[in-house]
């Protein structure tokens, strides 16, 4: 019966930052669900009757002022891997657990990772561009782009993603060179090929791609700034599929325009999505 399912906040169904109808049917399947205006439509009513709230990266839902609302929730429940749009240590101070889903979405970051790499390399964008617009003048060296076969891959974050990310480099026969608190094990390198780089600093002089996929935390908070872009090859392309703020946005924008390094491939940016000033 619908009375004996638990009860799940989700922020809606449909809109901009909702939860997809077939999706949202397969929650209900074993869960009352109720939406964030419709909380709010009676607190006094609903709150108390909420154990579960599910949430994602881009779901501005999980407020302190909202959490007060809900005295019977258990787990708050964020799909992906970052958790870093949460504030953990206050909701697990009102004793409510808070989840993610690791290595789901490893494979398809990996991939997405690869694909950055290409289309910047291969200039894929670029060439949409001439292929739709008439109006672009096709200089066909502007497409020419770079060579990923024996490039170096620089992978700063060898952890499950970085890992997988340097599985599929090794396909396109890329050198790898990694950064990482701790060294992988011989095996693990053996296997993809990959070689540990001790210093950032190496990783970022030798690299023609450096591949940001590390965890976002206060530790790598603007990890690559003006110092670390000064190092790289100007012929060199940074991809960042971790968050915006591990890369100094600034310093990013100045070593474009200056030609101290050659492209920028990114995932994420901050704020997302980027103020039409600065989109490209
Ligand atoms: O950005 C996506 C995630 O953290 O899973």
């Amino acid at each position: 019966m619908e009375e004996e399912k638990p009860w799940v906040l989700i922020s809606e169904v449909g809109g901009d930052h909702g939860y997809l109808e077939e999706l949202a049917d397969i929650v209900k399947q074993h869960f009352r669900i109720i939406c964030h205006k419709e909380l709010l439509e009676n607190p006094e009513l609903h709150g108390p009757k909420i154990q579960a709230l599910l949430n994602w990266k881009y779901c501005p839902v999980v407020e302190p002022t909202l959490l007060r609302l809900l005295p019977a929730l258990k787990v708050v429940a964020s799909g992906g891997v970052g958790v870093d749009h949460l504030d953990v240590p206050f909701i697990n101070s009102l004793g409510v657990k808070v989840t993610n889903t690791p290595r789901v979405v490893s494979d398809s970051t990996a991939d997405l990772a690869m694909g950055l790499l290409l289309a910047s390399a291969r200039r894929i964008l670029e060439g949409h561009q001439v292929a739709i617009d008439p109006k672009t003048v096709h200089i066909p060296q502007r497409l020419m782009g770079v060579q990923v076969t024996n490039a170096t891959i620089g992978i700063i974050g060898m952890g499950e993603i970085g890992y997988k990310i340097a599985q599929r480099a090794k396909g396109f026969d890329m050198k790898i060179v990694y950064h990482n608190r701790r060294r992988r094990s011989a095996e693990d390198e053996r296997a993809v090929g990959a070689t540990f780089c001790q210093s950032l600093d190496e990783l970022l002089g030798t690299s023609d791609f450096v591949m940001i996929a590390v965890k976002f935390t206060p530790e790598t908070r603007g990890l690559i700034g003006h110092r670390e872009l000064s190092i790289m090859k100007p012929t060199a392309t940074l991809i960042n599929i971790s968050r915006g703020q591990v890369v100094d946005q600034d310093a990013l924008v100045e070593a474009l325009q200056s030609g101290s390094i050659q492209a920028a491939a990114l995932d994420v940016t901050h704020p997302e999505p980027l103020p039409r000033s600065l989109a490209p």
